[in-house]
């Protein structure tokens, strides 16, 4: 039976995969992947592994050297792996739709919690503390959301924020050519958004696209993933 080595176990992911125990030798380990800890891989054709194991290029010669062909990742993201290195020795994987529907509505929530403050209203309310000063936010409804990212979560957002009834603008390095997605320009959806809201992925370009400059532009708004 073909051996699978499972690093940074949590209890639920005991619960989702044990099943597979069935066809698969799947060995469940507490540690997280690094260079240190992928000599638990041997024996294994492939391994399962979180976003935030060490997939760098040390990790991933000695995975090839004890025979690993496959690397499951239990994520979207693959910032974390060396491609570079895994290129012509081991096939990565990543789950390519994960949970887009959880991860918009996580992160209108968010959204809401930061504009009405209930995060703060928890813990003033329970010291018998109702009175309104600095809790005061803004209503949705008519506001300008600027959707940086329309894969299958902006996507999935841009749906909610029309039930919210809010103007919905987006920048993406690939527009959708069907759809009715309004894109602009990255600068003009920085100049225009009342929220900005990221959702694409960390590559060399998205790293520090909100920075100094670009924050100084949005002072005054709301920014959250
Ligand atoms: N926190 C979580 O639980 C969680 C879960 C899933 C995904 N994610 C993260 O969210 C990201 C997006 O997930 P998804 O499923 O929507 O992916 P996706 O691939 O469907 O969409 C990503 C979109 O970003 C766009 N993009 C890429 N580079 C860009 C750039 N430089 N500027 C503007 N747009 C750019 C792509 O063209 C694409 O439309 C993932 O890469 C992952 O890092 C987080
Ligand atoms: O890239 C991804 O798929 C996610 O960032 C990552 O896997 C988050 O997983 P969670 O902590 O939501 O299980």
């Amino acid at each position: 039976m073909e051996k699978i080595c499972f690093f940074n176990t949590k209890s639920y992911d005991i619960k989702w995969f044990d099943h597979y125990n069935k066809n698969y030798e799947i060995k469940f380990y507490e540690s997280r992947l690094n260079k240190n800890s992928a000599i638990l891989a041997s024996g294994s054709g492939g391994i399962i592994s979180f976003v935030n194991d060490n997939l760098d290029k040390d990790t991933i010669d000695i995975l090839y050297e004890l025979g690993v062909k496959v690397i499951a990742l239990r994520c979207a993201g693959y910032n974390h792996v060396d491609l570079n290195a895994a290129k012509d020795k081991i096939k990565i994987l990543n789950v390519p739709s994960y949970s887009p529907s959880s991860v918009a509505e996580y992160a209108i929530g968010m959204f809401l919690t930061l504009n009405r403050k209930i995060h703060k209203a928890y813990t003033k309310t329970r010291d018998y503390n109702f009175s309104l000063n600095g809790m005061v936010g803004f209503d949705l409804k008519g506001k300008t959301i600027g959707i940086i990212g329309t894969g299958k979560i902006g996507e999935e957002l841009i749906e909610i924020c029309k039930g919210f009834k809010m103007n919905v603008i987006a920048y993406d390095l690939f527009p959708k050519k069907d759809g009715d997605i309004q894109y602009v320009d990255l600068n003009t959806l920085l100049n225009n958004s009342d929220i900005i809201s990221l959702h694409c992925p960390l590559t060399k370009d998205t790293k520090y696209l909100i920075n100094k400059k670009t924050l100084q532009k949005i002072e005054k708004r709301s920014l959250y993933n």
